[in-house]
């Protein structure tokens, strides 16, 4: 079906330009040879699209006037596609001065009236064609330019670009081939939907009696005379009109059905790429788990580090906590394992593994789709993620009907059963209920429902209880502990909160400045942490606390991203730090049943104090 949208505009299209190119052949009568004793006579065996007010034959003049028309639709494309590929490459590839001198001139064209510029071009150039075609593509390729920046930047932060980098390869090379074949989809639909304006502007300039002046056809002139006989002769417009809008109209299906397909089929984990092992991780990162996050590095702006080397992996079935101060990199390291950075945020080396699959590789649109099917995502502000305008139940089908096949009784059956399964009460009326209807907890059920709705082998809950009562926590834990246990779900639960590692996982990551910095059971952490970042974490917590005694707080603040110490980024803050900690980054290294990144990690399990 989808090919078919492509394949019938396309072949359209293909006979409309044979035609134009083959009029000499194929045109029944010279364009401008009159025979004033046939005028505006209708369609005929004779003349099939009718005669104009000379007796010109209109099929003839259409044929010709498609010479003109379409080439100066080309023209325009050719300086759009010349100018705004290479300056968005550039723009997007090469962040700094170069980005922002082509932005700002991408702006100063958006800022500029095409219609004005284009009418003081035939003003100079008495009617040149070509120089107005040219002023057309130099003010459209704005848009082209801003696409294929986008792009890629989209791009840029990919595993394999940063290798091909490392490897040594020349820009352009990397661009051309590591990069283009990656953009090349959002510029085929920009150049078709800009060839399909092209050729409406130049038929508007003919009609408007600019530019080629008659006799000498084009499709702008004939469409121009087809109005001034409306009334004698209205099939003239018909035909002529028809014609220039069923050629705007392929070449923007064309766009659509080339915009669907390269939406729909993203590219697949390349089988030939080679794994990256580096030395000190590889006990943290068995690729075996259900999600595995290997040596992944998350940069702001292709430069600040926010988080750096992060490797660990989630079994089915099993709830692992991320933990760590304010700042640390956690939701960072959750997005960055989503597919979901935010803008300006790119994975700039590292691995995500779904089910052993490196999806890394995939462009970020791709990523995207093919996670959301896979990880289902629990935030942490219940209300504000649910749409206001819309009520659960359309929420929750709009998600459910994205599985084809489905039935709209089905999807109805579908919504209802995902909340029966998260424990929602009044289910008909929590389904007809806007956001604002239900409590904060009823929310937060709806959006676990959400997650759940694609049935994902992993779920990551991002502080899903932080905006929630006390009581209400206890339930939502426990819903999450019962899911992940009775359909296999892998968690990660990003969370401040030791109650709820201590409740719900298996095993935690502490984090610190954007590094892990300790891998361990939840039980072995809580009697014997290994780092002291883990100890001062736990001593700080209020639960272990005696009531009206001072509660011990660690000293300093998380240091800013990318403005972490050279040795333990720890050391500033901690009581333990020695001389050795600061000489040099401290790699992970194995403890009893995790990781620890510290030189006493050894001591300290054997202190196994808190
Ligand atoms: N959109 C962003 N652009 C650039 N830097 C960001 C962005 N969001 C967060 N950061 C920075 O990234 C670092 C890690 O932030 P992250 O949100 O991952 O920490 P966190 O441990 O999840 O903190 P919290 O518990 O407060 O959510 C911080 O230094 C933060 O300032």
């Amino acid at each position: 079906m989808r090919r078919l949208e492509l394949l019938i505009p396309a072949a359209v299209l293909t006979l409309v330009v044979l035609a134009v190119l083959f009029a000499p052949l194929l045109a029944p009568h010279q364009p401008l040879e009159q025979n004033l004793d046939d005028v505006l006579g209708s369609p005929s065996a004779q003349h099939w699209f009718g005669t104009d007010s000379l007796g010109r034959d209109i099929l003839s003049r259409m044929l010709y006037g498609g010479r003109v028309s379409l080439s100066s639709a080309a023209i325009a494309l050719a300086v759009f596609v010349a100018l705004g590929v290479p300056l968005g490459l550039w723009a997007g590839f090469t962040s700094g001065p170069a980005d922002r001198t082509i932005t700002w001139l991408a702006d100063l064209l958006l800022a500029l009236p095409t219609v004005i510029i284009l009418l003081v071009v035939l003003a100079v150039f008495k009617d040149n064609e070509v120089v107005t075609m040219v002023a057309l593509g130099v003010t459209g390729s704005t848009s082209m330019i801003r696409v294929v920046r986008g792009a890629t930047k989209a791009v840029r932060g990919q595993v394999f670009v940063v290798s091909a980098e490392g490897a040594g390869l020349n820009q352009w090379h990397i661009l051309r081939r590591h990069v283009l074949p990656h953009v090349r989809g959002p510029i085929t639909v920009q150049a078709t939907f800009f060839a399909a304006t092209a050729v409406l502007v130049e038929t508007s300039l003919g009609f408007l009696g600019l530019g080629v002046q008659a006799p000498r056809p084009t499709w702008g002139n004939l469409v121009g005379e087809s109005i001034q006989q409306i009334q004698p002769a209205p099939w003239f417009l018909l035909i002529t009109g028809g014609v220039v809008a069923l050629v705007a109209l392929c070449v923007g299906l064309v766009g659509d059905a080339i915009r669907d397909m390269t939406a729909t089929e993203p590219d697949l984990p390349s089988p030939s790429r080679p794994a990256r092992a580096r030395p000190g991780t590889a006990s943290t990162s068995p690729s075996s788990g259900v999600l595995a996050l290997e040596n992944v590095t998350v940069c702001h702006g292709g430069v600040t580090p926010l988080v750096t080397d992060v490797s660990f992996a989630l079994r089915a079935g099993e709830v692992v906590g991320l933990v760590g101060e304010s700042g640390c990199g956690k939701s960072m390291t959750a997005r960055a394992a989503l597919g979901l950075l935010p803008d300006g945020v790119e994975l700039v080396s590292g691995v995500v593994r779904v089910d052993g699959a490196d999806v890394a590789v995939l462009s970020s649109a791709a990523r995207r789709r093919l996670l959301g099917r896979l990880i289902g995502y629990v935030p942490q502000d219940p209300v504000p993620s649910l749409d206001p305008s819309f009520t659960v139940g359309s929420q929750l089908a709009e998600v459910v009907a994205t599985e084809p096949g489905l039935s709209r009784a089905e999807v109805r059956e579908r919504c209802a059963d995902l909340l029966r399964r998260v424990r929602v009460p009044d289910v008909p009326r929590v389904l007809a209920s806007y956001p604002h209807q239900i409590s904060g907890g009823m929310a937060q059920r709806v959006n676990i429902a959400l997650a759940m709705a694609l049935r994902p082998r992993i779920l990551i809950a991002d502080e899903p209880t932080t905006a929630l009562d006390v009581t209400v926590q206890a339930e939502i834990l426990d819903l999450l502990r019962t899911l992940a246990a009775e359909q296999d779900l892998a968690v990660l639960l990003v969370t401040h909160d030791w109650g709820v590692v201590a409740d719900l996982c298996e095993r935690a990551v502490v984090m610190y400045a954007g590094e892990v910095v300790e891998i361990s059971p939840v039980a072995t952490l809580f009697a014997r942490p290994s780092h002291p970042y883990t100890r001062a974490l736990l001593r700080a917590d209020l639960r272990g606390s005696t009531p009206f005694s001072q509660l011990p707080t660690i000293p300093g603040v998380v240091p800013a991203a990318g403005a972490w110490a050279y040795g333990c980024r720890f050391a500033d803050r901690c009581v333990l730090a020695a001389d050795e900690c600061r000489a040099g980054p401290v790699p992970l290294r194995s403890t009893p049943d995790g990781v620890a990144r510290c030189v006493r990690s050894d001591e300290l399990q054997k202190a196994g104090v808190r």
